[in-house]
């Protein structure tokens, strides 16, 4: 086992210790969200009682195959828990999310949540977000022309950088919902919240992958172990 994965089994592991019998448990996209899921389903197949409602196909298919019970977010309602990944992770714990291309359905499970934790090893932390390219949601009628929008808006925020469409196996990658990605190499975005709130303004894009003020904690594997870490508090 490398040393990645062995920070992302101690990192599921600590997670597995938030879970209480009757939860009902988003389950998040990503390899960090596979360690977590392989953990949980091994404590169901003990008799751990959970439901749980999956934010990719992938996902899906991963809790089903280890015997943990699935359910659609309609049927299962509010949320207790959600634990899911994330490709950067600041101070205050803002996200970039969507690598695997799942963040549309990432958002909603975790907006239906009254709790969202984050799992990650510590390459995930950041001084400021914007080295991974941010993936952005689209709808594909007219995604070059909205790829366009994107550039603009992006400079307007101070960002700048290549707009690329994701690619595919066979095409343009598309995501679980059969939209698009744009990936932004926008490098340092001076204000995450302000770039976000003008992507969500242009109508072909259907979600971004900033995650802002969403995250209750992060738990962080390192060479000292898993820390906990919660957003700094308003002054
Ligand atoms: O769309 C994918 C998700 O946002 C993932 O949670 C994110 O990309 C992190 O994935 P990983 O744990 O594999 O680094």
């Amino acid at each position: 086992m490398s040393n990645g994965d062995d920070l992302k089994r101690q990192v599921a592991d600590a997670a597995l210790g938030l879970v209480e019998p009757g939860m009902k448990l988003g389950l998040g996209t990503g390899s960090t969200a596979a360690a977590f899921i392989a953990a949980l389903g091994a404590r169901v197949r003990q008799g751990l009682d959970v439901e749980c409602v999956a934010t990719s196909s992938a996902t899906e298919a991963q809790a089903k195959a280890a015997g943990i019970p699935i359910a659609t977010l309609n049927s299962a309602g509010e949320l207790d828990l959600t634990v899911d990944g994330a490709d950067e992770i600041d101070a205050s714990l803002s996200l970039i999310k969507g690598g695997g291309g799942a963040l549309l359905r990432e958002k909603i499970v975790a907006m239906a949540s009254q709790r969202f934790v984050v799992i990650a090893d510590e390459s995930k932390l950041v001084d400021g977000l914007g080295a991974f390219p941010l993936p952005i949601e689209v709808e594909p009628f007219g995604a070059q022309s909205t790829l366009r929008m994107i550039g603009m808006v992006g400079r307007e925020a101070g960002c700048d950088g290549e707009v690329k469409l994701r690619e595919g196996a066979d095409g343009p990658f598309r995501t679980d919902g059969g939209h698009y990605i744009a990936d932004c190499a926008f490098g340092a975005i001076p204000d995450a919240a302000l770039l976000g709130d003008m992507l969500t303004m242009i109508p072909g894009v259907i979600e971004h992958g900033l995650f802002i003020d969403m995250a209750d904690a992060a738990l962080i594997a390192g060479a000292e172990g898993v820390r906990v870490l919660e957003p700094a508090a308003e002054t």
